[in-house]
């Protein structure tokens, strides 16, 4: 059976004849070359967070203050990282997070598609971000045979979150990430400070104006008039959710209900009793709220509280070592954020699949090393407060 950890092979063995990876295989050597190579506007808002980012710095950091004990004499020449959600045997723990600005971290404008393809290539899954700059049909379609979710950022509009939803079941979607932190967008310097925000030129909408519903609201068509198409999506964006709207949001869909946001053990309570099929533990990579604790620190309390419901996580991700941590803590799957987008602004789909796969590569790799098969024994072995 290969192993991820044989990434490491191929990258040795191309070594021999003098090639070296394209994309680095670190993140702090990638993001400085990404950030570099990115536009402005683009990187700004893609490193940025809120305020001081401070606590977009505490996620990654604080992966720091866990640590593993490893075990000797087990066999681990076979492991197995499968994992299974809602019925779905994924072939890694890790998937992509939703990031709304994909479509423009290629060149192109298409790295959405690259995205889905890297997720193909992979079988890494990817969720596909409501704001895509090309519909969600064709992203879909672009994923193969690797499933795919779709995050949904709830409209005003009912009858638009309806199509939005209905859409994405008909594509093939394979559950539904509802995302309750940002009906509002944070405080963020860095885009403030250059009066830049990309939806509001018109960037990565086409889900909406692709969308019947939302068409039919408008006067002329959003290719006719795109700035009344704009104000339009400004009107709809950002429904505030409360759990009166579970029952609605339920009814939207028999696909799996993701709850993405979760971070106090009291919520994720009320989300498994409310009928949400998995927890979704993030603080938005910090970019929503700062002041906050760190994603990582606030996992285990999450875990407990969702029982046997799978908990989702993400928000400073760095490394193959933060997957496993976060699996240590509980998490059923992990998800990856900037680091993809890094990898898709320096190679395209081939880059992010760099990414991934040095990132499971590396998991793999410590999971050999420390003497963990599988991912129960992962679970098992915890991680411990130092
Ligand atoms: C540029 C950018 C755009 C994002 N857009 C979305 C989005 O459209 N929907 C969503 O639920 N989360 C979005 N997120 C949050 C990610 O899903 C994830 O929670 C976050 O990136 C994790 O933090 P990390 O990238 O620091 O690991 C976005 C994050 C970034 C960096
Ligand atoms: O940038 C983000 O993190 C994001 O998800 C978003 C999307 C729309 C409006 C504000 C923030």
């Amino acid at each position: 059976m290969p192993h991820y950890g044989d990434y490491q092979n191929a990258i040795y063995g191309a070594g021999l004849a003098g090639i070296v990876p394209k994309v680095p295989v670190d993140f702090a050597t990638l993001a400085a070359r990404a950030t570099a190579a990115m536009p402005a506007s683009v990187r700004d808002y893609v490193q940025g967070g809120c305020g001081d980012e401070r606590t977009q710095d505490r996620n990654a950091a604080a992966f720091d203050h866990w640590g593993m004990t490893p075990r000797m004499m087990v066999d681990c020449t076979a492991r197995d990282l499968s994992v299974e959600l809602f019925g779905l045997r994924l072939p890694s723990p890790v998937f992509m997070a939703p990031i709304g600005v994909t479509g423009l971290c290629t060149p192109d404008g298409h790295g959405d598609l690259a995205a889905a393809r890297a997720a193909a290539g992979t079988g890494v899954p990817l969720v596909a971000s409501t704001l895509s700059n090309d519909p969600l049909e064709t992203v879909a379609q672009a994923m193969g045979d690797t499933p795919g979710f779709f995050q949904l950022y709830t409209p005003k509009d009912r009858d638009l979150a309806a199509s939005l939803v209905a859409r994405a079941e008909a594509a093939g979607f394979k559950g539904i990430v509802v995302t309750l932190d940002t009906w509002v967008t944070g405080w963020r310097p860095r885009d403030l400070n250059t009066g830049n925000f990309p939806q509001l030129r018109g960037h990565v909408l086409t889900n909406y104006f692709s969308d019947p519903v939302f068409r039919a609201a408008l006067a002329r068509p959003p290719e006719d008039d795109p700035a009344a198409a704009i104000r339009q999506w400004m009107g709809t964006f950002g429904k505030v959710l409360t759990w009166d709207d579970m029952p609605w949001l339920r009814s939207l869909t028999k696909l799996p209900l993701i709850l993405k946001g979760i971070c106090h053990p009291d919520d994720a309570r009320r989300a498994v009793d409310a009928g949400a099929d998995a927890i979704y533990c993030s603080n938005h990579g910090g970019r929503q709220a700062n002041g906050g604790i760190a994603a990582i620190d606030m996992l285990p309390g999450v875990v407990a509280a969702a029982g046997a419901t799978p908990v989702l996580f993400d928000s400073g991700i760095r490394s193959g070592t933060d997957v496993v941590k976060a699996l240590a803590l509980g998490a059923t799957a992990v998800g990856i954020g900037r680091p993809y987008s890094y990898g898709l602004a320096l190679d395209g789909a081939a880059g992010c699949a760099h990414v991934l796969r040095c990132l499971l590569a590396e998991a793999d790799l410590l999971m050999a090393v420390n003497g963990y098969p599988t991912l129960a024994a992962v679970r098992e072995a915890g991680a411990v407060r130092m």
